[in-house]
């Protein structure tokens, strides 16, 4: 066989569930995979699955041995026990750290302390948030992350390309420092969603308690049985033009203070961040929110439900009726009704069109313009277009009672809406937007006075973090760069990628 056609040998420590799925999706890319197994005799590999049985199982020496990059398939509790007559056979190997941790640490990670016991070893961190289930089954899985970090740059590279070899996306993330971060994403549950969500809860709550408290209590509109669909549409209605008005706040606010303080560089206080780093979540959840009201309407789509919506039509019967009466009822909608439609109809495509955007498969396809046009653009035409179906239903009520315009609740759910409109129509002035983008490029107002303190970038040997939750933000009596700052006070949105591209070029993803 030529060198060309020799496959590439790793080894892997551990023959568990996770070692076994390693090997075979290994195998299948094409690699030499050698188990290594405390009882190898006892351990029938090719017994549990065919495809390994091209699969070798040696002992923990002979794996060692025979390969210069080994998988560490093993639970951390036991490596310790396992390598610690192995440390000088390991020199110079790259071991691959896959374990997880039931509790998340800011203070080391497994990877650094197996680092620790093997100090002649290069360690990688990696693959850790693969399942084993994904690992075995999933080859198409080519969106699917590794995350890398080793404080050998040669060790991330060759470590990335087993993981392209494989099918699954690398993300290098530096050095081994980040093997904390590493290993606390398995062990999330949806944290970013739990801000959004408990938003969204406290707004329904709240229009809730308003409604019933207007057509229950101060007087008797609906009937207690109507809470569930005719009420409970409107609240869902309400909560979702709300949360929607906030997404697009979000990036209107982190422009003020960059106006107020005359330059980009300068990092948003921690609420501002989160909000920022919110507005995909919040926006799905307005998405989700008005999708329930769309069915729910769809549901009572009729004159009993919605009386303003149709033509009304009476019908007087005859007193002295003596031949049989034939009443023929056709019920169309009027203006206000079909208008309402059409402006929410329109409304609700162009947010599921925003909503599409948001899928990975279809923003890897949109340019960085693209992007931007279907988040900001179309996702404040999107809010206009919402608000537009609101005022329809709302403005006939205002004209007939304008004294009690404070109490409608068209009026009420459009306050936010009509700020955030405001706000994003006074950004867009010609004047301001020149100021805004002179701003984006860079300039600042009072770059030679600079007298802030600066907050620096965590900097850990190889790996650059700008950890949002570490440590107090110190306080910045003023807005500008430090003159030998490398990297200015910059905002990171999406982490991952930013800190994934580590020697690439560092953008200020705010790009509002
Ligand atoms: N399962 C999964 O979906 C994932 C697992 N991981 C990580 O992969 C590692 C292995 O997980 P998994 O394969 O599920 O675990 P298993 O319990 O299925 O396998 C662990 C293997 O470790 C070996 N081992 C070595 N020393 C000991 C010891 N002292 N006691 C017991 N076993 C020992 C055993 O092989 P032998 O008897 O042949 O020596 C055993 O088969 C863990 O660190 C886990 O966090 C990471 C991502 C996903
Ligand atoms: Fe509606």
């Amino acid at each position: 066989m030529s060198s060309k056609e020799k496959r590439r040998r790793v080894g892997i420590l551990g023959t568990g569930d996770f070692a076994r799925a390693l090997a075979k999706r290994l195998f299948f890319s094409g690699y030499d995979v050698i188990l290594g197994s405390r009882k190898p005799e006892k351990k029938a590999i090719y017994a549990m699955d065919q495809c390994l049985c091209n699969v070798q199982v040696l002992s923990i020496e002979e794996c060692i041995k025979s390969a210069s990059i080994i998988f560490l398939a093993v639970h951390f509790d036991n490596v310790k026990e396992l390598l610690t007559e192995h440390v000088v056979k390991l020199e110079g190997k790259i071991i691959i750290d896959v374990s997880n941790r039931e509790r998340p640490s800011s203070v080391t990670s497994n990877a650094e302390l197996v680092q620790k016991m093997v100090p002649g070893c290069i360690v990688v961190k990696a693959f850790n948030v693969i399942s084993a289930y994904a690992m075995e089954n999933d080859y198409n899985s080519s969106s699917k992350q590794v995350f890398i970090a080793s404080n050998s740059e040669n060790a991330r590279d060759v470590v990335a390309n087993i993981a392209k070899d494989m099918n699954f996306r690398p993300v290098d993330f530096g050095g081994l420092f980040a093997a904390r971060r590493i290993e606390k994403h398995p062990l999330r549950l949806f944290s970013e969603w739990k801000g959004p969500l408990g938003f969204a809860v406290c707004v329904f709550i709240v229009w809730l308690i308003f409604l019933i408290y207007i057509y229950y209590i101060v007087e008797s509109v609906y009937k207690w049985e109507q809470l569930f669909v005719k009420v409970l549409n409107k609240a869902f209605c309400m909560t979702g033009i709300t949360t929607l008005s906030v997404t697009y706040l979000a990036s209107s606010f982190a422009t003020m203070v960059q106006i107020y303080y005359g330059t980009k560089h300068i990092r948003f206080s921690r609420w501002l961040d989160k909000w920022l780093k919110n507005r995909k979540q919040l926006g799905l959840l307005s998405f989700a929110l008005i999708s329930i009201h769309v069915i729910m309407s769809v549901l009572t789509m009729s004159p009993t439900y919605l009386s303003s919506w149709y033509h009304s039509t009476t019908v007087t019967i005859p007193a002295n009726l003596t031949v049989p009466l034939q009443l023929k009822q056709t019920t169309w909608m009027n203006w206000k009704g079909e208008a309402a439609c059409l402006v929410g109809i329109i409304a609700y495509v162009v947010l599921s069109f925003i909503c599409a955007t948001t899928f990975p498969s279809v923003t890897d396809t949109l340019n960085w313009r693209e992007w931007r046009f279907a988040q900001s653009k179309m996702g404040h035409a999107a809010l206009l277009l919402s608000v537009g179906h609101v005022l329809v239903m709302g403005i006939p009520g205002w004209l007939s009672k304008p004294h009690l315009i404070y109490k409608s609740i068209t009026f009420l759910c459009l306050i936010i809406p009509w700020i955030t409109l405001l706000v994003k129509l006074v950004f867009s002035f010609p004047l301001v937007d020149r100021y805004v983008m002179k701003l984006r490029k860079g300039w600042e107002r009072r770059e030679k006075n600079c007298t802030a303190d600066c907050a620096r970038p965590v900097t850990n040997e190889v790996y650059a973090s700008f950890d949002m939750n570490a440590g107090k933000r110190k306080a910045c009596t003023d807005a500008c760069t430090c003159p030998d700052d490398p990297m200015p006070m910059m905002n990171f949105g999406s982490s991952i990628s930013i800190i994934a591209s580590g020697k690439g070029q560092l953008e200020n993803i705010h790009s509002l």
